[in-house]
C-alpha cells in the first residue's frame, strides 16, 4: 500500500530580483522586478509502507521544498499529496500525528530542558501510555544509548548526542512515517553508525516508513531500499539503487592475476580491456553473464593466482545522473 502519494506536484516561489547600485536599490523598492522560481516542477511518485527511501539530488534540486510540502509546512502551488491517506495541508493535525520529522541542521529539542524531561513532556503532549513509552525508550536506549546523557541539558549536548536525542524525540509518539533531512551531516563514524542502526531497527521492528534526504551516499547504500532522484524539481530516477547503477553502468570488471604468463583466451561474453604484467582485466555485462560463470569458464584455461570482481562506483553513477539531467 502506498503510504505517500504525490501527483503532479508543483511549488513556485516569487522572488524579487535585486538591482545593483543605489538607484537600482531604490527602483527595486518601488518597482520590484518579480520572478517566479519553480522549486518543484511536476513531481509524481508513490512511497510504499515499510520502505526506506533515499530522496536525493544536487543542491537546489527541490528536496527540502518537497519534504516541507509532505509534512504540511508549505502549500503546493499545484498537485496532490496524500500522506497516510490524508492531505497534509487540509488535515494537518491528523497527518502530523503520524509523522516524525528530524532536520539534521536544526534541533527540535527544548534547549533548556534535560533530554529526559523533553521525552516526558512529549509523552504527555501525545498522551502516550506508560507501557508503550517504556517499550519505545528501551528500543531507543538499545540503539542510540541515550541513557548515557539523558540527564544532560540539551544545550550541553555534543552534535552527535543532540542528533540521537532529536531522533529519539521524533519517535516518542510512534510515527508511521519518519522524515529525516541530512541526519548524519557533520557526525563522526560512531554516531553515524548508531543513527543508521537506529533507522534500520525502527524500520524492522515498527515497520516504519523512512524518507531520507542525504548527500552521503553511504547512507543511501547502507539504508535505502528505494531511491528517488530529483534534479531541477523533476524526478529523474525512481527505483532500487542497484537497478539505477546497473542501468547507468552495466559493466563489471573481473581482474585476474596469473601465476605465470599464458595465452589469454577470448570469451564470447567478456572482453579484455587491459593487461599489466601478470594482471588482466575482463569487462563483462552483468545481464549477459555472472561473475562466477565467467570465472568458471576461465579457470580451466588460465593459471589463476588471485582474482577480484570490481563493482561500479556508486558515487560515479549518481554523479552521472546529476550531470546528464543538469
Ligand atoms: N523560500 C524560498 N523562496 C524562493 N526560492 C526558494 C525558496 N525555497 C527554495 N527555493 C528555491 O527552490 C529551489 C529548490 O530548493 P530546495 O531548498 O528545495 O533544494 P534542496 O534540494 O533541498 O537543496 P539542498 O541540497 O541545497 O538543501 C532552489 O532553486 C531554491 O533557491
Amino acid at each position: 500500500m502506498a503510504i505517500i502519494e504525490v501527483k503532479d506536484l508543483v511549488k513556485e516561489f516569487v522572488v524579487v530580483r535585486k538591482k545593483t547600485g543605489l538607484g537600482g536599490a531604490v527602483k527595486s523598492l518601488f518597482w520590484p522586478e518579480k520572478e517566479i522560481v519553480r522549486g518543484v516542477d511536476g513531481l509524481s511518485f508513490d512511497i510504499e509502507q515499510g520502505d526506506i527511501v533515499g530522496y536525493i539530488g544536487p543542491n537546489g534540486a527541490g528536496k527540502s521544498t518537497t519534504i516541507k510540502m509532505l509534512t504540511g509546512i508549505l502549500h503546493p502551488t499545484e498537485g496532490e499529496i496524500r500522506v497516510c491517506g490524508m492531505s497534509p495541508q487540509k488535515e494537518r493535525k491528523a497527518v502530523v500525528r503520524q509523522l516524525g520529522v528530524v532536520f539534521g541542521q536544526r534541533t527540535q529539542l527544548y534547549w533548556d530542558l534535560r533530554l529526559g524531561e523533553t521525552f516526558e513532556l512529549l509523552k504527555r503532549i501525545y498522551r502516550i501510555e506508560d507501557k508503550r513509552f517504556r517499550e519505545t525508550m528501551d528500543i531507543l536506549n538499545g540503539v542510540l544509548r541515550i541513557q548515557d546523557f539523558i540527564d544532560t541539558p540539551v544545550r550541553q549536548l555534543s552534535l552527535g548526542q543532540r542528533m540521537r536525542g532529536d531522533l529519539a524525540a521524533a519517535m516518542i509518539h510512534d510515527p508511521t512515517v519518519l522524515f529525516l533531512d541530512e541526519p548524519t551531516i557533520g557526525l563522526d563514524a560512531d554516531a553515524k553508525h548508531a543513527i543508521r542502526e537506529f533507522i534500520l531497527t525502527m524500520n524492522r521492528e515498527r515497520r516504519m516508513t523512512v524518507v531520507l534526504t542525504t548527500h552521503d551516499l553511504d547512507d543511501v547504500e547502507l539504508l535505502c531500499s528505494q531511491l528517488l532522484v530529483v534534479n531541477h524539481g523533476k524526478l529523474v530516477e525512481d527505483g532500487p539503487l542497484d537497478a539505477i547503477v546497473n542501468k547507468l553502468s552495466p559493466h563489471r570488471l573481473l581482474m585476474i592475476e596469473l601465476n605465470h604468463s599464458a595465452a589469454l583466451p577470448d570469451h564470447d561474453r567478456a572482453r579484455i580491456i587491459r593487461q599489466d604484467g601478470l594482471k588482466v582485466w575482463y569487462q563483462f555485462d552483468k545481464s549477459a553473464i555472472t561473475a562466477s560463470e565467467l570465472i568458471a569458464d576461465l579457470s580451466g584455461k588460465l593459471p589463476i593466482r588471485d582474482l577480484s570482481v570490481q563493482e561500479p562506483d556508486i558515487e560515479d553513477a549518481i554523479r552521472e545522473v546529476y550531470r546528464t539531467t543538469a
